[in-house]
């Protein structure tokens, strides 16, 4: 049967960068293929070449047999191609129908068209299972339902040949298990899937052919069924990764962080954080688990002085946080930074990074005052230094301080984000999402530096959907359900059932 994508020879050059060299490979039709590869590996820019976004610097693609020239995003969807982004797509306040036939229809309000086009969204939702009323408001949907409308789009454009770019990093368990249903049923109809994802795991479970990048050319494919987790690793990084990391025993100091009775109400009265009380010591991880949307980036928006709490208070080393008497959080996550706690926001894009700066800007963006010289201006020479050295013990790639960092892949951002909180050497850590989207070695040396930051007597707060992260860093769990804290359990006690079900929202009275 005829491949339905095949690459040849594609070469992809930005400035000096080479993002693509010399790629060749091909994707059987009715076919799920896995593309896997560490931070900056080049995935990204093969699957915008294919999508029409970049155009090749050599090489061509056949699409069905045939060379194809896929000069814009237009041309791929004309010829079957889809594409699910990571960051979505959708015009917020319009319903699920308005946004497919924005884009794809001429006059998108016209009357029987719409009943036409609704007609056949609920026709394709129900072929696959994707529960979504097309007359829902895109804001009211969860994440895991605004990506099936993506999917919707696609498929009621006829995709053949569906891109999805790291689907399940935003997704619950649950959420990820049914998105595979979907890309089953997608599959069962012939329909053909490359998948771009860090998750081994998830590879192993859906794929039937990987290929693997490096340095932007690939460094191995295999049928999935002839490989293993490990064996796929080793390919990808190129070294064993150790499948779990030494910690030192567990020896707290005293209180860091005291918050009591915290309560929170958004502008709508809603009440989004209720009674919580949480302490973390010195050289102690906690973990709050938890689907997200519970109330944890509320209380890491609060912890960081990005946003004021309704009432309750917090200590930090025995000290009140000036939350009293405020009226909004302006120039407050500053202070909060200067009195020695450190972020990293789980949004990096929004809350990390100013993409248009350089890398060394960004690497001490909140931190300015501690690269001044003692006439209150920038010490270039010190920015540079420390922005050398976050460069090599983090590993970003490419190792360009100059570089805008909008342009470096988004695993790369995080490793910018996470070292510059680190080598800030805070009294507290917030931590969002450290390792989404980063590669499995970058993970075990992200683990391996907040192991680190524990040992030397810091005290960190980790929010993580991802269990196995919660499992490899954290000294107690501390589980959140519509939110309220449902229940804590030591590390000891780990047991995925038992935090399922305070997810929940279970817990004893
Ligand atoms: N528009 C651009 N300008 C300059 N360099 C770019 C541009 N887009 C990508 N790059 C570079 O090309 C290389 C490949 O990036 P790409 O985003 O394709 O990697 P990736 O494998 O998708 O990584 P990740 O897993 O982190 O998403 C990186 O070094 C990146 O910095």
């Amino acid at each position: 049967m005829q491949p339905a994508v095949e690459f040849r020879n594609i070469s992809k050059a930005f400035g000096p960068v080479q993002a693509n060299v010399d790629v060749s490979f091909t994707i059987a039709k009715g076919s799920i293929h896995g593309v896997i590869g560490e931070n900056g590996a080049g995935k990204s820019t093969l699957m915008s070449i294919l999508y029409g976004y970049y155009r090749a610097s050599g090489g061509h693609i056949l699409i069905d047999g045939q060379q194809r020239d896929i000069r814009s995003s237009h041309e791929a969807i004309a010829l079957g191609i889809g594409m699910v982004h990571q960051h979505f797509m959708l015009v917020e306040n319009f319903t699920v129908l308005d946004n497919v036939m924005l884009g794809t229809e001429g006059g998108f309000r016209l009357g029987a068209k719409r009943a036409a086009v609704e007609a056949r969204l609920r026709e394709i939702c129900q072929r696959y299972a994707l529960e979504i009323d097309p007359l829902a408001v895109v804001s009211d949907l969860s994440v895991g339902a605004q990506q099936r409308v993506e999917i919707l789009k696609q498929i009621y454009r006829s995709a053949n040949i569906l891109i999805l770019d790291e689907p399940t990093a935003v997704l619950t368990a649950q959420e990820t298990a049914s998105l595979f249903e979907i890309l089953r049923t997608f599959k069962a109809q012939g329909k053909t899937i490359i998948l771009i994802t860090h998750k081994l795991g998830e590879i192993m479970e859906i794929t039937d052919q990987v290929t693997v990048m490096r340095g932007g050319r690939v460094a191995g494919a295999t049928a999935t069924a002839a490989s293993s987790k490990e064996a796929l690793a080793g390919m990808m990084v190129g070294r064993p990764i150790e499948s779990e990391l030494a910690r030192a025993p567990f020896a707290p100091g005293a209180p860091v962080l005291e918050v009591r009775g915290l309560q929170l109400d958004d502008k709508d009265k809603v009440r989004r954080l209720a009674e919580i009380d949480l302490t973390i010591h010195a050289g102690e991880i906690v973990a709050l688990a938890g689907v997200s949307g519970n109330g944890q980036s509320e209380l890491l928006e609060i912890l960081s002085g990005m946003r004021l709490p309704s009432s309750g208070t917090v200590a930090l080393n025995g000290v009140a946080l000036p939350f009293a008497r405020r009226r909004d959080a302006d120039g407050l996550p500053a202070q909060f930074r200067e009195l020695g706690i450190g972020h990293v926001p789980e949004d990096r894009l929004r809350d990390g990074v100013i993409k248009d700066f350089s890398v060394m800007q960004n690497s001490v963006f909140g931190y300015q005052d501690k690269v001044a010289n003692r006439w209150g201006l920038f010490d270039f020479k010190r920015i540079a230094q420390r922005c050398g050295a976050l460069i090599k013990n983090f590993d970003v790639r490419p190792a360009d301080p100059d570089m805008r960092i909008g342009l470096l892949s988004g695993g790369n951002q995080q490793k910018v984000v996470i070292g510059r909180e680190v080598m800030a050497k805070p009294a507290l850590l917030l931590v969002g999402q450290p390792t989404r989207g980063v590669d499995i070695g970058t993970i075990e040396s992200i683990h391996k530096e907040l192991l680190k930051l524990r040992d030397a007597g810091v005290a960190i707060l980790l929010v993580s959907v991802e269990l196995e992260e919660v499992r490899a860093l954290a000294d107690r769990i501390v589980v959140m359900s519509g939110g309220r804290i449902t229940g804590g359990l030591k590390i000891e006690e780990f047991d995925t059932t038992r935090i399922g079900l305070l997810m929940g929202g279970m817990h004893k009275k």
